[in-house]
């Protein structure tokens, strides 16, 4: 069985607090945008992740796919599977790729396997596999709190809006992103800055991550300038970094873009939910 796991973009992103186990209490919209990784599974006669596509860090029996295989073994009885990825979402990009592969085979075995389980059960394996596994379950647009895997869905339609992600080359390590960043516990109250109109945004809408991303790495400041000067409505980084979305009305023509940066011009406008 195969199976499309999605990106998502990251639009706000206030880190509220430092919580006592480490991890940071957030508020942000999560948003599907369609770069895709594709899955397979197989039944075989013992388990084997094969990659192919971007090349994956770390050791692959650490891959999120493999774990979200066997988390889901604790509970039910599968059988032995080869779980075939072709990765294409960017990695360390702040895109949640490895989340959406982990929630998207969690859904497959699902189905694969008539396992019974409802959204609720699956969100709750897929927190376990990471904070914002849980939104790729439903896949819709949400406000998400917590450490960001409680939601509540938002009206918000970019689907008239030509959406051109740019990927520098700089890898950021979420964990890392996070012991930089400075909490700001009042936040920002991103629910009502997103209610105003887009092109207001711009002095509404921010991602905290950037100021500490941005002076480590100048090259992705510069970045979003550059698609502010190539007409962007509203531009920001994706969570954690290192890509950067830009939110046009026309179709845009980038110039003077690092020809190492990796450009996506996503068409976003027939995605459903
Ligand atoms: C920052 C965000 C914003 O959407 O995404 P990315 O930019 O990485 O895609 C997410 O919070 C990333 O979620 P996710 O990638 O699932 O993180 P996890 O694997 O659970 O955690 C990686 C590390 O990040 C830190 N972490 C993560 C989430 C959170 N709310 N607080 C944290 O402090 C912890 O140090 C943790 O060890
Ligand atoms: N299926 C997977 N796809 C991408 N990265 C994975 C996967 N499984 C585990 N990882 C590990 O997770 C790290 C972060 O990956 P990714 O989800 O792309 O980052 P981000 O948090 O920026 O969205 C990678 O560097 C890699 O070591």
């Amino acid at each position: 069985m195969i199976t499309f796991a999605n990106a998502k973009i990251n639009i706000g992103l206030q880190v509220l607090q430092r919580r006592d186990d480490g991890y940071h209490d957030l508020e942000t919209v999560f948003y599907p945008v369609k770069i895709y990784d594709v899955l397979e599974v197989v039944e075989a006669k013992s388990v084997r992740f094969i990659s192919s596509g971007l090349l994956i860090p770390g050791d692959c029996q650490d891959n999120l796919c493999l774990k979200a295989y066997r988390l889901l073994k604790t509970a039910y009885d599968l059988p032995p599977v080869e779980i075939y990825l072709h990765k294409t979402i960017p990695i360390g990009a702040g895109l949640g790729g490895g989340s959406a592969d982990a929630a998207f085979l969690l859904k497959l075995l699902n189905t694969m396997f008539a396992l019974g389980m409802g959204e609720a059960e699956l969100m709750n394996f897929a927190r376990r596999l990471g904070s914002d596994c849980a939104f790729f379950i439903r896949n819709t647009p949400v406000l998400a709190t917590g450490i960001g895997d409680v939601f509540q869905s938002v009206q918000l339609d970019l689907s008239s809006y030509h959406i051109v992600l740019v990927k520098p080359d700089v890898h950021i390590s979420t964990a890392t992103a996070y012991g930089t960043v400075m909490p700001n516990p009042t936040g920002r109250q991103l629910a009502s800055a997103l209610s105003l109109p887009i092109a207001e945004w711009h002095h509404a809408v921010f991602n905290d991550f950037e100021a500490g991303v941005f002076a480590r790495h100048p090259g992705i400041g510069a970045l979003k300038d550059l698609l502010y000067r190539s007409g962007a409505v509203y531009a920001a980084m994706s969570g954690s970094g290192s890509s950067v979305y830009g939110l046009f009305e026309d179709k845009p023509v980038l110039s003077g873009l690092n020809p190492a940066y990796e450009v996506f011009y996503i068409d976003n406008s027939d995605l459903q939910w």
